[in-house]
């Protein structure tokens, strides 16, 4: 069986950490995180705002990232080995469509994409309030720091768009809410992700 797995939602909702902690627990699983395809920053969009255009999906290589995708769904067990990611003793051996394979996709504009939102079994969405999310934010450095401002003049902005636009769009959404403990989100999401799979048997 393959699983896939979207973990979307807004910035420093928790999403890598809840990632990071899942992924370890699961068997046989690998993981794609959206961040990874983020255009070069000569080649992101300064908008009438005057703010690089960081958080549209156009700053993204949507087009790459689909493919990997494709590539895991393709041969999980190669892919696998080309990531360093260990596989159980089974999957080693065996054809992939008699072992249990889970693809983890982790970021911030996954519901968005049409073609992309076609591949999950499950979709989660983290959301917190505007303080906290404008706190945890400014604690980060990316790639490219926020100038100042960036917060309120363009990535809350998009999340409320980018969100709207899901919900509007979108299927089975499964929320969760980013203010609990990280070990609370965790329990939640590996019981939730063990029933679904039983259930999908
Ligand atoms: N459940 C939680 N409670 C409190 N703080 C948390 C929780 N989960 C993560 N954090 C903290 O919030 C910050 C952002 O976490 P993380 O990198 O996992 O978020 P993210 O959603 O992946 O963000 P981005 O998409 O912007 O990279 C980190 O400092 C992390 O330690
Ligand atoms: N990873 C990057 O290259 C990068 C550069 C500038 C801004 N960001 C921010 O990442 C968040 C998603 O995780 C978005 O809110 C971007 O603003 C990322």
């Amino acid at each position: 069986m393959k699983f896939i797995i979207g973990i979307g939602g807004v910035t420093n909702g928790g999403k890598t950490t809840l990632t990071n902690r899942i992924e370890k627990i699961l068997p046989n699983c690998c993981v794609i995180h959206q961040d990874n395809f983020f255009k070069p920053q000569d080649q992101i969009e300064v908008g009438d705002d005057g703010f690089r255009q960081w958080d549209v999906i156009t700053a993204l290589d949507m087009e790459a990232m689909v493919n990997t995708l494709r590539g895991w769904v393709e041969n999980p067990v190669k892919f696998a080995r080309s990531h360093g990611v260990p596989l159980s003793p089974l999957a080693e051996g065996s054809a992939p469509e008699s072992q249990t394979h889970i693809l983890i996709v982790e970021g911030f504009l996954l519901y968005n994409y049409k073609p992309l939102i076609e591949f999950f079994s499950k979709c989660y969405y983290v959301t917190i309030p505007y303080e906290e999310c404008k706190r945890r934010r400014s604690t980060r450095t990316y790639t490219v720091p926020d100038p100042p401002g960036l917060f309120d003049g363009h990535v809350w902005p998009m999340y409320l768009k980018h969100r709207k636009e899901m919900e509007n769009n979108c299927r089975a959404i499964h929320y969760l809410d980013g203010m609990k403990s990280k070990d609370e989100l965790y329990n939640q999401v590996y019981e939730d992700i063990q029933n679904s799979m039983l259930n999908s048997l």
